[in-house]
């Protein structure tokens, strides 16, 4: 059986749905939220491209019972009286984006925040717009980059999700922005403001999640764009070559991943006397444990401990005005083509009783 609107009506008015999406992040920095959150993500044959079977077995026979409680503790470090900064971030960037969508879009949207893994999730994300009655939908997933481990994997749940639905609604996907003129010069700008309050570094890294060097070799485009991306930041704001680098962090498992690793970088060049070092993580979208525990805290350290002064970490986009409108723009830029409004909306706006009664009448014995 197909699911279907609770209570549809056949004068519902149609609208867009947006479903803005991300990782995700655990409920609570604990173990057992660690471990629902991790068989979640881990599980994902997306993220871990892997032999089934033997992978179930390494999952849920060693790594599920070692990493939670490792991994919390790194997100206690983090957490807020409001929770995973990863959650509260996108809860004001998607609250940022409503508004700005609001002032551009003359018919009616709805917009919602969906999480790959953990909560709120993408099928609640998804029930909630058509619930009020979105008959359209957009999904921007905030990844700059595409990975099949990323964006991939979040069309796969959209999918999964839609493929059990009676009536599913038109589709867009966004898959990646990492070479948007107004992504780069957001980038530029935090790079400028950060090195007018506190001065230039002698270098600037442009750290990366990494993936397995797999996944490049098997044809992901990952790699590629993160390397675009830092060129043209590099090059919107004259950064000489060998003052700027792409590295790659947050290694997981024993197979070899994207090099250069960012903590080994930072390491050699504390040890090559370099003393200040910048470090930018272009291709998070907000800061979350990655960036916060990992770079400002971590490699941070690692610097320090082999002769650096101070590796500074600049933030995220996160809710800065450039990012939320290069966002919003993105949304409008995919849009085209998509009426605002059907025409029983544009004659609802004028006569909204008369549109009503036509309808009950005309339209639909049921
Ligand atoms: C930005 C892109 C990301 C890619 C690509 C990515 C790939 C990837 N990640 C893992 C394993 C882990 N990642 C973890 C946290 C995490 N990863 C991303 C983003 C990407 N991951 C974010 C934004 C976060 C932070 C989430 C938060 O709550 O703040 C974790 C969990 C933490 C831990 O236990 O270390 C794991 C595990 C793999 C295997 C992978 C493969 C391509
Ligand atoms: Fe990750
Ligand atoms: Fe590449």
């Amino acid at each position: 059986m197909f699911s279907a609107k609770p209570n549809a009506r056949h004068d519902d008015i149609p609208r867009l749905g947006v479903l803005i999406t991300n990782l995700g992040t655990p409920d609570a920095p604990t173990a057992p939220a660690l471990r629902r959150y991790l068989a979640e993500f881990l599980g994902d044959p997306r993220v871990v491209e892997i032999n089934r079977p033997l992978w179930w077995l390494i999952l849920h026979g060693i790594v599920l019972r070692t990493r939670p409680k490792k991994s919390a503790a790194a997100y206690a470090e983090v957490w807020e009286d409001e929770g995973s900064p990863l959650l509260t971030i996108s809860k004001a960037q998607v609250a940022g984006i409503s508004e700005r969508l609001a002032e551009k879009l003359s018919g009616p949207f709805s917009v919602e925040l969906a999480m790959r893994y953990g909560n709120p999730s993408i099928r609640e994300g998804l029930r909630k717009l058509r619930e009020q009655g979105a008959e359209r939908i957009i999904v921007l997933p905030l990844y700059p980059q595409y990975s099949a481990a990323t964006v991939g994997s979040t069309y796969d749940a959209v999918f999964d999700e839609l493929k059990r639905w009676r009536w599913v609604p038109e589709l867009r996907l966004i898959g990646q922005y990492h070479d948007d003129p107004d992504y780069i010069e957001a980038l530029a700008n935090t790079i400028t403001e950060h090195w007018s309050e506190h001065g230039r570094a002698e270098k600037i890294l442009f750290s990366f999640h990494g993936t397995p060097r797999r996944y490049l070799l098997n044809g992901d485009p990952y790699h590629c764009q993160c390397q675009k991306t830092a060129r043209l930041v590099a090059e919107r704001l004259e950064i000489p070559d060998g003052e700027w680098q792409v590295t790659f962090q947050s290694l997981f498992g024993r197979e070899v991943w994207l090099q250069p690793y960012t903590d080994a970088t930072v390491e050699a060049l504390a040890k090559s006397g370099m003393k200040k070092l910048d470090v930018i993580c272009a291709g998070f979208s907000a800061d979350c444990l990655e960036t916060l525990e990992e770079i400002e805290g971590e490699n941070a350290e690692i610097f320090e401990e082999h002769g650096g002064e101070s590796l500074r970490y600049i933030r995220a986009l996160n809710s800065r005005d450039d990012h939320l409108n290069m966002l919003t723009d993105l949304l409008m830029d995919n849009l085209q083509g998509w009426p605002e409004a059907s025409p029983e909306v544009k004659r609802n706006r004028r006569d909204p009783a008369a549109t009503r009664q036509r309808a009950k009448e005309m339209d639909c014995d049921y």
